[in-house]
């Protein structure tokens, strides 16, 4: 059996014009664990999450998730980088802030997009996943719901279910908490709890402090560009790092 971690990072580096975003990231996730980025605002969690799943092209550095492989540092030609970050991009499935559903599309249909249309998958297979995963987000019956007239808790829920519909290895989750009322985050929160529980890999970028010290086998730190700190859960209730430190007691002391 491979030991090796489902995700590993080398020398990632990104830089926005003269704004260098992400100055060397090294990290790696086991497999069916949950790891939480967190850090000050403009930190670079959402560029690193982005850059697992090449939505932000990295500048430099190595991306491997399972045996999909890109190192962005290394020339090659148009072609064969097409083919490299296709193969990387389908080890992931996408989380974002706000869900990105198609507000002319059910439920279901939104469901189905990608394991049908990009996945080419079989209709009644896909179908057939996708009301169960429906059920596992708590909107078992609402398939013929358009997002509109869900809430946006609910919405989120279909987001997460769309992203596990494509069967990812990793699920890459960016503040899917932070743009919903605050009533309604419980409920998100719930289901990714149930996802780690169920030993799906999760990278979570968020702000819920005390759900990442819930969930997380890992906790990494960012700030400016750089892990400053690493560690399980505890990093969360005793850092190392006073720039850690500082931060948590911030983000507590406003929540
Ligand atoms: N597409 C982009 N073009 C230019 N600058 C960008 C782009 N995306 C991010 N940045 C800049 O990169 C820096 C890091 O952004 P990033 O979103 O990764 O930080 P973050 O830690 O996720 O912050 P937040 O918690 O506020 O979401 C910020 O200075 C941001 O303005």
């Amino acid at each position: 059996m491979s030991t090796d971690p489902l995700i590993e990072v080398r020398g990632l580096r990104k830089a926005f014009g003269d704004n260098e975003v992400l100055r060397g990231i090294d990290l790696t996730v086991p497999e069916g664990s949950a790891t939480t980025l967190l850090g000050p605002s403009g930190s670079g969690k959402t560029t690193v999450l982005r850059s697992l799943n090449v939505l932000e092209t990295p500048d430099a550095g190595v991306v491997r998730i399972g045996d999909a492989s890109v190192d962005f540092g290394e020339r090659a030609d148009a072609r064969t980088r097409r083919e490299e970050v296709r193969a990387l991009r389908a080890r992931s499935g996408m989380v974002f802030q706000s869900h990105h559903l198609f507000p002319h599309k059910t439920v279901l249909q939104n469901l189905l997009e990608g394991p049908v249309q990009v996945q080419r998958r079989d209709v009644d297979s896909a179908t057939a996943d996708a009301r169960a995963l429906l059920e596992q987000v708590g909107l078992a019956g609402r398939e013929d719901a358009y997002p509109a007239q869900l809430s946006g808790g609910q919405q989120q829920r279909v987001g997460i279910a769309r992203a596990l519909a494509l069967k990812p290895q990793v699920v890459l989750l960016d503040e899917p908490t932070s743009a919903l009322d605050p009533e309604l985050v419980g409920e998100v929160l719930a289901v990714i709890r149930d996802l780690a529980a169920q030993g799906w890999t999760l990278v979570v970028v968020t702000h819920e402090i005390r759900f990442a010290r819930d969930v997380a086998d890992q906790v990494l730190f960012l700030d400016q560009g750089v892990i400053a700190e690493r560690g399980g859960p505890e990093v969360l209730t005793d850092p190392r790092e006073e720039r850690t430190r500082q931060f948590l007691s911030r983000v507590l002391a406003a929540g």
